[in-house]
């Protein structure tokens, strides 16, 4: 796997023709990418398509927003991994913090959701992250290491990305401190080590990334890429993110 990654989550955002016209114009946009960065866009499941073929023939690769944990069955709306493969999807977000609050998915879900992405070769990017009461009450870690302890059972991780999102970053504009993000990334890969090879998954970082703030949250030594929402709807902006200039933490200059 490259060594930054860097995920567009659309969420309920850009439609087939939407879609097309975005990355007609990003896709170019792209030919200046640094060579050790992976670009995913996750667009609505009708987009997947329209997607694909845009981005077929380019280093950019396509990722789901959700999936379902069964293999097939009477589940009105819903869509399995191997129908994801079989589209040519290769990425798929799970747990994001929308379907855990709005949708009611638990760890456990989170997990099974994981596996059946992995058992049809699909790579999960499972998503944890605390909510503002449990951060002000002192709970920010261990709640992302239980989400994290619980996603991880059984799987692969040389398959695997998590990304960190705090709920209260998400949509608001408020991104956590590159040192508050630090924190938790080193949790995760904590909790990571007592699983295998921690060094094999990228930790990704989510909640209001910004073309001004990504360079500094990338410079933390356990933050491999970032997983962006409403940044990234707008080609301009995600371009912006996509090519970041890395920060050396020995080159900032004097203060
Ligand atoms: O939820 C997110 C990505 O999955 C983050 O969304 P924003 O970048 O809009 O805060």
């Amino acid at each position: 796997m490259k060594s930054t990654i860097i995920v567009a989550n659309w969420k309920m955002h850009h439609g087939p023709g939407q879609t097309r016209r975005y990355l007609e114009a990003f896709v170019p946009l792209m030919k200046d990418l640094p060579v050790d960065r992976q670009v995913i866009i996750c667009p609505p499941s009708i987009s997947l398509a329209a997607a694909l073929e845009a981005t077929g023939g380019t280093p950019i690769k396509v990722g789901a927003q959700n999936v379902h944990q069964q293999e097939s069955g009477a589940y009105t709306g819903e869509i399995s991994a191997a129908m994801l493969a079989e589209a040519g999807v290769e990425y798929a977000i799970v747990g994001h913090s929308e379907r855990r609050q709005l949708f009611g998915e638990t760890d456990s879900l989170v997990n099974q959701k994981a596996l059946a992405l992995q058992n049809c070769g699909v790579l999960p990017i499972v998503c944890v992250g605390e909510t503002l009461e449990q951060r002000q009450s002192g709970e920010a870690q261990a709640t992302v290491r239980q989400q994290v302890e619980a996603a991880v059972a059984g799987l692969d991780l040389q398959r695997l990305c998590i990304a960190y999102e705090p709920v209260w970053a998400i949509g608001t504009g408020q991104t956590a401190t590159p040192e508050d993000a630090q924190e938790i990334h080193s949790v995760v890969r904590d909790v990571l080590r007592s699983f295998g090879d921690a060094t094999a998954v990228p930790v990704l970082y989510g909640g209001s990334v910004k073309p001004d703030s990504v360079d500094e949250l990338m410079a933390q030594p356990d933050i491999n890429g970032a997983l962006v929402g409403g940044a990234s709807l707008l080609v301009e902006s995600f371009q912006r993110i996509c090519c970041y200039q890395s920060i050396s933490p020995f080159g900032r200059g004097v203060e």
